[in-house]
């Protein structure tokens, strides 16, 4: 089922599928770039490339809802990321990896707001995994209180010792994407417990974490800061700290999956805020490609 609403949108800041699914279909013109260039900049094999190109498409992104269609392919393209049909090879890349994972789970670290969650369902449904949130779980053996709240009634220590439990039942599940909080790194403990597992750092620039952010509002998120001020100035203040403390331990992860370095395999300079879900999942895979099969 389609229909279409207003062009001439700008160049797509990203859009959440799931927000729009049951909404119009969006038709948003894109910049055209050079394609062929950037498809040999994305590491993928002459395989998927003949592949990608095949779903070339000329210019309009179409944002379609169909019921066939999972989350994660609800975006068709026209150039990139329209170029091609991400979710035919978010599935073909997913098909390829599995039987490497032998059904271990997948860790997601990374500051708040990285993507965990949204991406974490993209690739969780890629590969016929289930998906599961920490935060959610902490919450759920916490009477249902919010994290917020159990912060404020508890304290952070009590936050991060059920945190703790969590992962560690968690490290004896299989096939799962895990989606950890974004401080579950700080306890070497944690680590012991996602060892069982192979971890992801999704690595998002501090900019595009402190704009995301600013745009949900904090109130969700109790190590922020509630003062007065501009909004975006003292969340990215708060995030360049928490960073400084937490850098180096995010980088225990097996892998690294960086905007930036995607940003600049596609050719988009320092914009990661078009890189869809989609296709940080496909770059997911082939960083556990580049791990699993060397
Ligand atoms: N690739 C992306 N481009 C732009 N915005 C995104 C992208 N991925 C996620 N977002 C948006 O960023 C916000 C945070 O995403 P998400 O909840 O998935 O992050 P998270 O890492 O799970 O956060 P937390 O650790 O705080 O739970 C959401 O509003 C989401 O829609
Ligand atoms: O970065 C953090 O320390 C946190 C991130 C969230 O996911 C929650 O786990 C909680 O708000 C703490």
């Amino acid at each position: 089922m389609e229909a279409r609403f207003s062009q001439g949108l700008q160049l797509p800041t990203w859009t959440n599928p799931k927000k729009i699914a049951g909404k119009p279909v969006s038709s948003l013109h894109f910049i055209q770039k050079n394609v062929e260039q950037r498809l040999h900049q994305i590491p993928i094999s002459c395989h998927l490339l003949t592949r990608i190109r095949k779903f070339c498409r000329p210019l309009v992104l179409k944002v379609s809802r169909s019921s066939e269609n999972s989350p994660a392919s609800v975006l068709k393209s026209g150039t990139f990321p329209s170029l091609f049909d991400e979710s035919k090879i978010l599935r073909s890349k997913s098909e390829e990896i599995e039987p490497y994972l032998n059904g271990r789970c997948i860790f997601l670290v990374g500051m708040m707001g990285s993507g965990k969650t949204t991406v974490g369902e993209v690739l969780s449904e890629a590969l016929g995994y289930s998906f599961c949130d920490c935060d959610t779980l902490i919450e759920e053996a916490v009477g249902g209180r919010t994290v917020a709240e159990i912060f404020k009634l508890h304290g952070e220590c009590f936050f991060r010792d059920n945190e703790t439990e969590v992962l560690k039942k968690l490290s004896s599940e299989h096939r799962l994407v895990i989606s950890t909080g974004g401080g579950a790194v700080v306890r070497p403990v944690n680590w012991k417990h996602m060892q069982k597992g192979i971890s992801v750092w999704l690595d998002v620039p501090l900019e595009a974490l402190a704009r995301r952010i600013t745009a949900i509002g904090t109130d969700s998120r109790p190590l922020l800061h509630h003062e007065s001020g501009d909004p975006y100035l003292k969340t990215m203040k708060r995030l360049t700290a928490l960073f400084e403390e937490r850098g180096e331990a995010y980088a225990n992860a097996n892998v690294r999956v960086s905007l930036e370095n995607i940003a600049a395999k596609l050719g988009l300079d320092d914009d990661v805020c078009n890189i869809t879900p989609t296709v940080i999942a496909i770059e997911v895979l082939l960083q556990l490609e580049n791990l699993l099969k060397n």
